[in-house]
């Protein structure tokens, strides 16, 4: 529903402008997959599946890009790569370690949220996503790397 919404505004003001299938990608959740032969519950907490040829995306955070990715089914880490760039710091740190000031420094290429209620997600309070995405070239290849322009939070 919302991102139909986000497309069908998008075409209003954008003649012309088209859209690529959406691409599903769950994390946190248990699914029955079919690996070595055998039934497992495969439970992916903070993963998404990377199946050979799954497209993915592996998002940085408010201030950075995010990554389109395709799985390569990697058999050792049972078909998984990682949800994000991952957290340096949790919520709490966060909160008590910035203000709304630095979530707007840190976020002044970005159209979005920079008041206080959203500090706990300011982008110092994540990982670096590119290193994120070097340390899992096993898992995933790249498709395509995206720089965030708005960044809508609920
Ligand atoms: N592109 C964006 N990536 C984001 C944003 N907020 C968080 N993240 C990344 O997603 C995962 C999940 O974050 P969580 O804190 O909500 O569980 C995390 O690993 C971050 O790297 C965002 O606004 N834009
Ligand atoms: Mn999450």
């Amino acid at each position: 529903m919302m991102l139909q919404g986000i497309c069908d505004e998008l075409a209003h003001r954008i003649p012309g402008i088209g859209f690529d299938a959406p691409i599903p990608c769950h994390h946190n959740y248990v699914a029955v997959e079919n690996q070595d032969g055998l039934e497992w519950m495969v439970t992916r907490k903070g993963a998404i599946r990377a199946g050979a040829g799954d497209l993915g995306v592996i998002p940085g955070s408010m201030g950075t890009g995010s990554y389109i990715v395709r799985g390569l089914g990697d058999e050792q880490s049972y078909a998984c790569a990682s949800h994000g760039a991952g957290r340096r710091m949790s919520r709490n740190a966060a909160r008590r370690r910035f203000t709304a000031a630095d979530l707007a420094e840190q976020t002044s290429s970005v159209e979005c949220r920079k008041e206080e209620g959203v500090v706990d997600e300011i982008p110092a309070a994540y990982k670096d996503i590119d290193d994120g995405i070097r340390a899992q070239t096993d898992l995933v290849e790249v498709v395509a790397r995206l720089q965030t322009l708005p960044c809508i939070k609920g």
